[in-house]
């Protein structure tokens, strides 16, 4: 594939507490088939140093859309690297953990990163992974649901170990920048649509974004 191969290209990073899986539900989404059933689980590389990058294309109503994903450290001593990448990134992944209270008790403080240092345009989906704990559950659905909507965010429940939601938490969010891209066509993001693409604009109803 060539370089312009591609109608769209969104830099989406993934953010929140180490450990909560940043880095699987990255790798999940790689992998077509589930990490688990590969014996790929865990990916086995510990934490994330800095950070880490991968590009998936998929196609959405017969256009291809580049996504750079972004996986940072979610350790604090790397915190001053990783939020040079928020600036530039048209969407952010706000992780947590179900099984840990911590994790999503730190969701203020991340939403104070992001009015700090991302765009004010970026989309914002709060993701609670590892839902193939049930047993260990510590977050409840509605009270995400509830600090999401309070927050205006789009929510999804995954599991990086059992791809369970993974594709849809990237698909629907392409799904959200494509139609934002083309609100925005007077912004001159050069991630949506890229210069000299001239691609006519024309209204997107593949999905709803729930
Ligand atoms: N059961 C289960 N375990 C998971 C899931 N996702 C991640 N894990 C485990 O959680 C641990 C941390 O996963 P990572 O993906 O490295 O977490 P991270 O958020 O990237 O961590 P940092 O790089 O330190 O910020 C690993 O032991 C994974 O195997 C999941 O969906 N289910």
């Amino acid at each position: 594939m060539s370089m312009e191969d591609y109608d769209f290209l969104f830099k989406i990073v993934l953010i929140g507490n180490a450990g909560v899986g940043k880095t699987c539900l990255k790798e999940s989404l790689h992998n077509e088939i589930p990490l688990f059933f590969q014996g790929l689980f865990p990916p086995g590389q510990g934490a994330t140093i800095g950070v880490d990058f991968m590009i998936k294309t998929v196609e959405i109503n017969g256009e291809k859309v580049k996504l750079q994903i972004w996986d940072t450290a979610g350790q604090e001593r790397f915190r001053s690297i990783t939020q040079s990448y928020y600036r530039s990134a048209n969407a952010l992944i706000l992780t947590y953990d179900i099984t840990c209270e911590e994790s999503f008790r730190c969701l203020p403080e991340w939403l104070r990163e992001i009015e700090q240092y991302a765009s004010n345009k970026v989309i914002t989906v709060l993701v609670g992974n590892k839902i193939d704990l049930a047993d260990k559950r510590e977050v409840s659905q509605q009270r995400a649901a509830e600090f999401s909507e309070a927050q205006d965010m789009y929510y999804l429940e995954t599991s990086a170990k059992e791809s369970d939601n993974v594709e849809k938490l990237f698909l629907d969010l392409a799904c959200r920048l494509i139609s934002e891209a083309r609100q925005n066509t007077l912004v001159n993001n050069v991630s949506s649509p890229l210069p000299g693409e001239g691609k006519s604009i024309s209204y997107l109803t593949c999905c709803n974004f729930n």
